[in-house]
């Protein structure tokens, strides 16, 4: 029996990605599919290379594959191609970057800047090109989590900024073109003019993600920036306790303000595991993320433990995907990377385009 191009693409569009909701030839997913006999070599482009449903639908595919009649053999090549959100690119201002991603808190010291830069540095790992813009105007701690604290990006024309590069990241932050003292007494157009400066006049080149860690809270400054950035979604980190609810509700509400979706909730230092008896103690208590992404109907991205592996990651500029790459700690923060990049493709999924923000 002779099998043809069509019985692979059949067999393809009953293989459903379980994250968008559509079989692989809708998404436009299969290519080129070549039958040779009673064999057949094609390619599966996944969404993102961090794509957390990678094993579901590589295991369902062969299993469609096996069942087509007549097929004896298959070779999948598997490859990946990130898609922009529609309206939450960088858009005309940056037509090199698919996905511009915010990283935000209700309040400061949450480990907002850790996860920005665990969530970046894990996306690079996986093959996607990433670039991490610290716009923590008022405290930014990139460059000393990313090792990059005694470097400054240098400008080959005297109009652009070259970023920094370091973990697989093209990294840029206000602290390497500013004092530290100096952007706290900045307000509105100021800030946002810097923050434009940061965006556009830096040769991010071709990016499928950039991440943006924002200024803690909702405050004038969080809302400025936000609006000021066509953001594909955004990233809302907090601590498990309940008062930290009441910092989401308002988080949530400022990005809904502004018409950014947000992808989901991380809790962050959401237990303490003993590294001598295992024992886990909720320090913070446990759960008000989940509770929170319940409460809004919104995903929960994950919980990251709180560890001393974390903070000494952080202040030695090697964040702890790559300095403890086995740990469960970088283990946690590989799930959320995946569950973001999941959420991205599944915006970009949607025919709806984003509302266009304009830049103040
Ligand atoms: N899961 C964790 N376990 C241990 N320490 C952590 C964890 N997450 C963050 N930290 C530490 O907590 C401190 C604050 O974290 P971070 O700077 O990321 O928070 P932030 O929310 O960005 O703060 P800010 O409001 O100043 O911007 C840092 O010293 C960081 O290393």
């Amino acid at each position: 029996m002779s099998v043809s191009q069509a019985d692979v693409m059949t067999a393809m569009s009953k293989v459903i990605d379980p994250e968008l909701h559509v079989d692989l030839v809708k998404a436009g997913m299969v290519k080129d599919v070549r039958v040779t006999g009673d064999t057949v070599k094609l390619k599966i482009e996944l969404t993102t290379p961090a794509c957390p449903m990678k094993g579901k639908i590589q295991a369902d595919a062969e299993a469609a594959l096996k069942a087509v009649p007549g097929l004896k053999s298959f070779d999948i090549e598997w490859g990946a191609q990130v898609r922009g959100v529609a309206g939450g690119s960088g858009g005309a201002l940056l037509p090199g970057v698919k996905n511009i991603l915010l990283v935000g808190a209700g309040k400061g010291g949450v480990g907002k800047s850790t996860v920005a830069v665990n969530l970046a540095t894990s996306l690079a790992q996986h093959g996607a090109k990433v670039g991490l813009l610290d716009a923590d105007f008022y405290g930014p701690s990139v460059p000393l989590m990313t090792g990059t604290a005694d470097k400054r990006p240098v400008s080959p024309n005297g109009k652009t900024l070259d970023p920094l590069v370091a973990h697989g990241l093209k990294i840029m932050s206000i602290g390497f073109l500013v004092e530290a003292d100096q952007a706290l007494i900045w307000r509105g157009p100021m800030l946002h003019g810097a923050l434009m400066q940061l965006v556009r006049d830096v040769n991010w080149g071709e990016l499928d993600y950039l991440i943006l860690d924002l200024p803690p809270g909702t405050g004038d400054v969080a809302l400025t920036l936000s609006q000021s950035v066509r953001a594909a979604g955004a990233v809302l980190v907090t601590t498990p306790q309940d008062v930290a609810l009441a910092d989401v509700v308002r988080a949530k509400q400022m990005f809904d303000k502004v018409h950014i979706p947000v992808l989901g909730i991380v809790e962050n230092m959401s237990q303490f595991i003993c590294p001598h008896c295992n024992k886990s103690t909720p320090i913070f208590n446990h759960g008000g993320g989940h509770k929170a992404a319940e409460m809004f109907g919104i995903p929960f991205l994950g919980e990251i433990p709180l560890d001393l592996k974390v903070r000494e990651a952080g202040d030695s500029g090697v964040p702890v995907v790559v300095g403890h790459k086995d740990s469960p700690e970088a283990k946690a923060f590989q799930d959320v990377a995946r569950a973001v990049a999941g959420r991205v493709s599944a915006q970009s999924m949607k025919s709806v385009p984003l509302p266009v923000m304009q830049a103040r």
